[in-house]
């Protein structure tokens, strides 16, 4: 199965319910939904006026999912959007109100897309704010010798996750902490 495909792990869910109630969110994007494991998780942890603007290019698989956020009571936080979500965000930072809105976005989709979407998500997320990137240890591949036998699909992002660990490492606006959770998840917080 694509990795792209496969949901976020049981710990980064709740993982995740913890880093919001600690920081406060309200104002939330969600980049890579799939059946919405993520989204639920963190609908959960909004407040009841809370928002998420989540974007994939796959609505069916999202409305997989949608009869449990349903049930919880939280589907009214949500704001899906079908497509690919680099336009959406470029539609955002055009319109110029939603620059430094986000407290928190979490980042999940396309592996080979993620300096594309820091280059943008770094625009609206606030000062203080934090951006979640998943994956970021790649199946551990990320630390492995050059000839280690990798499965198809990590072999082929290996080096996108790889150049993204870089430049985000050496990017002053973020500080940033990779923790080992489900995946590994960089947090970046923005600090200008
Ligand atoms: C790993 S899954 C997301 C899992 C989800 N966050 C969870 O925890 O259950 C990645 C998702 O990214 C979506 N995706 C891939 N490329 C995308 C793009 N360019 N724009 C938006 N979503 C995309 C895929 O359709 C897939 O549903």
């Amino acid at each position: 199965m694509d990795r792209n495909i496969m949901t976020t792990s049981a710990d980064e869910g709740q993982f995740l319910s913890m880093l919001l109630k600690l920081i406060n969110a309200k104002n939330t994007m969600e980049i890579g939904v799939y059946t919405g494991y993520s989204l639920l998780a963190t609908a959960l942890a909004l407040p009841d006026d809370g928002k998420i603007l989540a974007m994939d290019i796959n609505r069916e698989n999202y409305e997989l999912g949608l009869p449990v956020i349903e049930k919880a009571g939280v589907a009214h936080k949500i704001d899906f959007r079908e497509g690919p979500a680099l336009p959406v965000l470029d539609q955002l930072i055009q319109d110029g109100k939603y620059h430094g809105t986000f407290d928190f976005i979490f980042v999940d989709a396309d592996k080979d897309n993620y300096l594309n979407y820091h280059k943008r998500t770094i625009e609206l997320v606030k000062v203080g704010g934090l951006i979640g990137y998943d994956n970021t240890l790649w199946n551990g591949s990320v630390a492995a010798p050059p000839d280690a036998p990798l499965r198809k699909y990590v072999r082929f992002y290996l080096d996108y996750v790889l150049e993204f660990n870089k430049a985000i490492a050496a990017d002053p606006r973020v500080e940033i902490c990779q923790l080992p959770v489900g995946d590994g998840i960089t947090l970046c917080r923005r600090i200008s």
